[in-house]
């Protein structure tokens, strides 16, 4: 229930709230606030990037560095999910990744269906950087019979008609909505209605989903409305100085 690619920028959004609806389900949501879910996920891209390079530990400073936040951030953001490291030895890099994978939920198979195969559902379909991150896209749908059936990178794309039938038989736990916004809430619907309750959704439209059903929204405008709006302040003489 978080956004995976976080980059600063999506951090920020997710401490000033405008990027996001309410989450509302698992037991992560619930005890870790979403600033510190999206921090997470950054010190865990930190942490891999480590475990790569053969790095077995990492002092708190370090990770902070690398995650771009102050080590009293970083040290608060790692107790929600128990851990603390040790003084004067820091942390343990794969230790550390593990469980925060676990805490994140990402120790489990994410199977991906997209919905909507225009410009931006065929865009993330062929993206190759969700799987080694956890996500196996396994299905993108069209209502546009002049589409079903074309292919998106390794993907054929299933019509509209048959997405209850294609998501079980793929057994997809996770929705992307690439529509647009007049169609967005149907769809839902039936997404959530087909058993899928992790539903991450671009349509510029307020979805309303049952309790129970994590629903995130992507909203690049917004983002950069809070980019334009700090670029600007940034460039007016302080008046109170
Ligand atoms: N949040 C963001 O940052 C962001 C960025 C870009 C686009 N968007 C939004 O994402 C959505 C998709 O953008 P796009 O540029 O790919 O649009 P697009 O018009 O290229 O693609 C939309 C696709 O959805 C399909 N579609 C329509 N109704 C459908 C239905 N009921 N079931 C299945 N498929 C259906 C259309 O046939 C089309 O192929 C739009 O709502 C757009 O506003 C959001």
């Amino acid at each position: 229930m978080t956004s995976l690619d976080s980059t600063p920028q999506a951090v920020q959004g997710a401490e000033t709230g405008h990027s996001t609806q309410p989450v509302h389900g698992t037991e992560a949501a619930k005890q870790i606030p979403p600033a510190a879910v999206a921090r997470l996920t950054i010190y865990l891209r930190a942490l891999n990037t480590l475990l790569s390079d053969g790095v077995e530990r990492v002092s708190s400073e370090s990770l902070a560095e690398a995650s771009g936040v102050s080590s009293s951030t970083l040290r608060k953001d790692l107790s929600y999910v128990g851990s603390y490291g040790t003084r004067g030895v820091g942390y343990e890099v794969q230790y550390l990744s593990r469980h925060i994978s676990a805490a994140l939920g990402l120790t489990h198979d994410w199977k991906v269906a997209i919905v909507g195969a225009g410009n931006l559902g065929k865009a993330l379909a062929r993206y190759g950087g969700f799987e080694s991150r956890g996500f196996d896209v396994v299905a993108i749908f069209d209502a546009d019979q002049m589409v079903v059936g074309n292919e998106v990178g390794w993907l054929r794309v299933s019509d509209a008609a048959d997405m209850e039938a294609v998501l079980q038989r793929t057994g997809a736990n996770m929705v992307v909505l690439a529509l647009p916004a007049h169609v967005a809430q149907a769809v839902c619907d039936r997404v959530v209605a087909a058993g899928v309750h992790s539903i991450l959704s671009f349509a510029p439209v307020m979805l309303q989903v049952p309790e129970g059903v994590n629903l995130r929204k992507v909203d690049m405008a917004t983002e950069l409305q809070i980019l334009a709006y700090h670029a600007q302040r940034a460039q007016t003489p302080d008046q109170t100085a």
